[in-house]
C-alpha cells in the first residue's frame, strides 16, 4: 500500500499585488519596492519565491525603499543624519538580511530618482540609509559613485602577521586555498588564485567551505591580479564571487572594494589608490582615499540600470 505524499499548504504572498522594478548593476539583479511607510511583510519564503529565477520573476536580491523613520534601523540613524531621508532594506535570494549592497545602493537611488521621489542634481549627493551606516552617493562618469566608507580587517591580528585569515576551498581548486577577510559592512573573503584558467575552474553552485567558520557567514571573491598589475595608474583585477544568501553572481559591489583592499595589500604600500575590477557583468571602479575623519574610505563606481515593471503575483 502507497501513502499519499504529504501536501504543503498554499499560503498566500504577502507580496502579492505588489508593483515592482527590476534593475541591475554590472548585472548584479534586483528586485524594487516602493514601501514608504514599511507596511510591506518581507516575510524570507515571500522574498526567496520572487527572487526565484524558475518559479518567480527571478533576482540576486530584493531592495525595499522605506523612509528611514517608518525602520527603527533607520531611525536610529537619523538622530545622527537627519538627510538620509530613505533607508534601503537590502534582502538576498534566499530571504535573509544584509547590512549592505554595493551595486544595490546605486541602483536604489536610480530607482527613487525614476520614481520622482529623489532629485540627484550634477555636483550633489545624496545620503542613503543602511544597515552598514550611512552611505553617500553622487553621480560619476559611469553612473553613480557611492563613499562605501571605512574598510576594516576583519582579523586584523591574523592580516598583519600572515597576510591571510582563512583558508577557502571550492571544487574545481584541488588543495584549500588561503583567504583574507574584509569587512566592507559585511562580510567578505578573499582568495587570490594564480590566473585566469585558474579562476574559471571552481564551479560556484555550492558556496565554498571557509575555515573557521564565519560566524554570520561570507561572501567569497576569487581573484585573479592582472599582468602588469598596473596600467596608466590605475590597479586591475579580474573577479568572481559566490554571494552569501545567493550563489555566484554576475557582479559584487562591496565584494569589488574587498577585492581591491586584499590585492592592494598584498601588493605592498607602492600599489595604486585606483583600480578597476573586472567582473562577469562589468567594470567597476574602486579608489582608496582619506575621508573628513582621517580614515581610509573606499570610493565605488558603476552602473545602474532599470529593466522592467511589473506585478508580483504571489507563489
Ligand atoms: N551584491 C551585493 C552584496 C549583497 C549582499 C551579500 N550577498 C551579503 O549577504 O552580504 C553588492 O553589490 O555589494
Amino acid at each position: 500500500m502507497s501513502t499519499a505524499p504529504a501536501r504543503q499548504v498554499p499560503t498566500v504572498s504577502p507580496l502579492t499585488g505588489v508593483p515592482f522594478t527590476k534593475g541591475h548593476g554590472t548585472g548584479n539583479d534586483f528586485l524594487l519596492l516602493l514601501d514608504p511607510e514599511a507596511a510591506l511583510d518581507l516575510r524570507a519564503d515571500a522574498v526567496a519565491a520572487a527572487c526565484d529565477r524558475h518559479l518567480g520573476v527571478g533576482a540576486d536580491g530584493l531592495i525595499r525603499a522605506v523612509r528611514s523613520e517608518h525602520l527603527p534601523e533607520g531611525r536610529e540613524l537619523l538622530a545622527g543624519h537627519p538627510e538620509a531621508e530613505w533607508f534601503m532594506d537590502y534582502r538576498n535570494a534566499d530571504g535573509s538580511v544584509s547590512e549592505m549592497c554595493g551595486n544595490g545602493v546605486r541602483v536604489f537611488v536610480h530607482y527613487l530618482i525614476s520614481r520622482g521621489v529623489l532629485a540627484l542634481a550634477e555636483g550633489t549627493s545624496v545620503s542613503v540609509a543602511t544597515r552598514a551606516g550611512v552611505k553617500v552617493v553622487s553621480r560619476s562618469a559611469d553612473g553613480y559613485s557611492v563613499d562605501m566608507g571605512p574598510w576594516e580587517f576583519i582579523h586584523p591580528e591574523d592580516a598583519a602577521a600572515r597576510a591571510t585569515d582563512s583558508t577557502v576551498e571550492a571544487a574545481g581548486l584541488g588543495v584549500p586555498r588561503p583567504g583574507l577577510s574584509v569587512s566592507m559592512g559585511n562580510p567578505h573573503t578573499v582568495v587570490a588564485l594564480a590566473g585566469l584558467d585558474e579562476l574559471a575552474a571552481p564551479p560556484l553552485a555550492e558556496a565554498p567551505v571557509v575555515m573557521p567558520v564565519p560566524p554570520y557567514g561570507t561572501n567569497v571573491e576569487f581573484v585573479v591580479p592582472a599582468e602588469p598589475l598596473v596600467e596608466g595608474g590605475v590597479g586591475r583585477l579580474t573577479m568572481r564571487v559566490h554571494e552569501r544568501g545567493v550563489g555566484e553572481t554576475w557582479s559584487c559591489g562591496t565584494g569589488a572594494c574587498a577585492a581591491a583592499v586584499a590585492t592592494r595589500y598584498w601588493a605592498g604600500p607602492e600599489s595604486p589608490s585606483r583600480w578597476a575590477v573586472q567582473v562577469p557583468g562589468g567594470v567597476l571602479g574602486v579608489v582608496f582615499r582619506t575621508g573628513a575623519d582621517g580614515r581610509e574610505h573606499v570610493d565605488l563606481s558603476g552602473p545602474a540600470v532599470l529593466v522592467a515593471e511589473g506585478t508580483l503575483l504571489g507563489a
